[in-house]
């Protein structure tokens, strides 16, 4: 949370000239605001939304590409992790000193209601592993804008060091993207 993920993915798509999408967006588009989804239905229930809106995004048509900004506990999913198996997967690493400041005056976040340091650290001593198991290409984001983030993603991808799976037509579309 707060590591950049949207604001990276925005820029990342600009970039490379590709879709974008973010899965909260999705969700709060289907099913309104993640606090009251939250407060109304519990976090399974935005588990299982967020889920359904991450495999049509992944399952669609995007001639163009697609960056997709994953809510950062959507792949605590088993199911999630296995339809990204085939897709660059890029973990955005932050330290609780880089999110600070970018979490203040934000309320949207319902997992880090009340001690947001504190819960923040806890989710992330858990989700840790996950990501790092996870990746393809790790970024640290911490005094980097969000724009220059995206470019550094773009550049390694290009340079091959993402061991993730891509076409030959991506490659060249974001090689044509860092250039322009
Ligand atoms: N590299 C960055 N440097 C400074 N602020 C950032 C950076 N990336 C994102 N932000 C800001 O931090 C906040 C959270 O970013 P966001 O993209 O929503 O993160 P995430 O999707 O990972 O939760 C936003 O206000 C955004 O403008
Ligand atoms: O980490 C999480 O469990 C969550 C992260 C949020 O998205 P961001 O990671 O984009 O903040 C959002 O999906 C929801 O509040 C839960
Ligand atoms: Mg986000």
């Amino acid at each position: 949370m707060a590591a950049g993920k949207s604001s990276v993915g925005v820029a990342l798509a600009e970039l490379v000239g590709a879709e974008f999408l973010d899965s909260d967006a999705l969700v709060v588009a289907e099913h309104g605001p993640i606090p009251e989804i939250f407060a109304a239905h519990g976090e399974e229930a935005f588990r299982a939304a967020e889920a359904e809106a991450i495999a049509r995004a992944l399952t669609g048509i995007h001639p163009q590409g697609l960056v997709l900004a994953l809510g950062g506990g959507s792949v605590l999913r088993e199911e999630t992790r296995t339809r990204l198996t085939d897709v660059h997967r890029v973990y955005l690493r932050a330290s609780w000193d880089d999110v600070a400041p970018r979490l203040a005056g934000s309320a949207d976040r319902p997992l880090l209601h009340g001690d947001a340091e504190g819960s923040w650290k806890a989710l992330m001593d858990r989700r840790r592993p996950v990501f790092e198991q996870l990746a393809s290409l790790t970024v640290d984001t911490g005094t980097s804008t969000a724009p220059e983030v995206a470019e550094l993603i773009a550049r390694r991808i290009c340079s091959g060091s993402d061991t993730g799976a891509h076409t030959q037509a991506a490659a060249h579309r974001i090689d044509e993207g860092v250039q322009a």
